[in-house]
């Protein structure tokens, strides 16, 4: 077992906050990605997990132990940094080996555990060779075989491929998974990238300025956004926001979004989610993928292409309408050209809004 709980954690570097406040639970053998902008405290809070760093206020507990005044090496947790902390003057093997030797193993338990991390990370045809002369690819990828060979419950990586090229990250991510799921760790993993969160973790902790924003599997934060903040952080491109205002006609609710029309009535749940937040002011969210083209004449948004993006058989359409703006993603728009006006419609059950005033999320009731 190892699940960890972090409790009113508070970090404070003299009067900055790096953590303002935060309770998580991260359960056995899961993987959490720790998701954010620069700057949001997704390291300081890994070092506090790994006890780097202590917390200002608030409790680390593992398997509900409070290990907030444990001190690392004590703590039994493995730890993969961007910068990989690899012995240059030893071979791969050796390097790998370095964790168990210290811990006195057997010499066949050390050559087992080597040779299952070296087949699992791709690493044997190197094995024998120092590591000093190793691509930056492959340094990254023993930093974190060395960690991992010790087989330790929580193994926290902070973000392991960032200095790794595009192609290679790729491979990384699904080869990180399968490790998980080989050595059944709970792993915590930070990271900027929502790609590598989005195909890699089992939940998503998203945070935002020292504050956790919402966790959830990563189709529930994508779909569900709690707020404006995740709703334009996740996807790429981020969740269409249009301001908006919600008017009724004839029992009907739906939201006008001034110089790009207004959208068609509003589903039940949703329109009684409205009513009972008593919402005015609103983002009309809408993901790129989601936004069809309408009939002309029909209900809908109508607003006019200033930038095709091409990205290979996709495209992305830059919209506006006055100062309204708006993205769609699609394939087959080969057709479409700047300065065209298009009327689109919401895809059935995926329109979200947000307050405008606090940003949260309008739920359906
Ligand atoms: N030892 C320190 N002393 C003072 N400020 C610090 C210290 N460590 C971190 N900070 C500040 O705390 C904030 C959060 O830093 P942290 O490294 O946790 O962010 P992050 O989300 O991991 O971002 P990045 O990906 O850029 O590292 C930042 O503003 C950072 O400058």
């Amino acid at each position: 077992m190892a699940a960890i709980h972090l409790e009113n954690l508070v970090k404070h570097f003299g009067g900055f906050s790096a953590i303002k406040q935060m309770d998580l639970e991260i359960r056995d053998k899961e993987f959490m990605a720790l998701l954010g902008p620069s700057g949001c405290g997704k390291s300081t809070t890994m070092n506090i997990i790994a006890g780097m760093e202590s917390p200002s206020s608030g409790r680390v507990l593992f398997d509900g132990v409070d290990v907030s005044q444990t001190p690392m090496g004590k703590r039994g947790v493995g730890f993969v940094f961007q910068n990989y902390a690899i012995f240059t003057h030893m071979t791969v093997r050796q390097n790998l080996a370095y964790g168990l030797k210290m811990r006195r193993l057997p010499k066949a338990e050390i050559d087992k555990a080597v040779a299952k991390v070296a087949q699992l990370l791709q690493l044997e045809p190197y094995l024998d060779r120092p590591a000093a002369k190793l691509s930056v690819n492959i340094l990254q990828r023993l930093a974190i075989g060395r960690s991992a060979a010790v087989n330790p419950s929580i193994f926290l990586l902070d973000e392991p491929l960032s200095n790794v090229d595009a192609a290679f990250r790729a491979v990384m991510r699904t080869e990180l998974k399968h490790l998980q799921r080989e050595f059944g760790q709970t792993m915590v993993y930070v990271t900027h990238d929502q790609l590598e969160a989005m195909t890699m973790a089992d939940r998503i902790a998203v945070m935002d300025h020292g504050l956790l924003q919402q966790v959830g599997s990563p189709l529930d934060v994508y779909n569900n956004p709690c707020n404006t903040f995740v709703a334009r952080f996740l996807g790429a491109p981020g969740m269409n926001l249009i301001a908006g205002a919600v008017v009724e006609e004839n029992g009907k609710l739906s939201v006008d979004c001034g110089p790009a029309g207004r959208s068609g009535t509003l589903a039940a749940p949703l329109a009684a989610g409205v009513r009972k937040a008593g919402a005015k002011d609103v983002h009309f969210g809408i993901r790129p993928e989601d936004l069809e083209f309408a009939a002309e004449g029909g209900a809908g948004l109508v607003m006019q292409v200033v930038f095709v993006e091409r990205i290979g058989p996709r495209a992305i359409l830059h919209l506006t309408a006055g100062d309204r703006n708006a993205k769609i993603v699609a394939e087959n728009l080969a057709a479409v050209k700047t300065g065209e006006r298009l009327r689109l419609s919401p895809r059935a059950g995926r329109i979200r809004l947000f307050d405008a005033g606090s940003g949260r999320a309008i739920l359906e009731a």
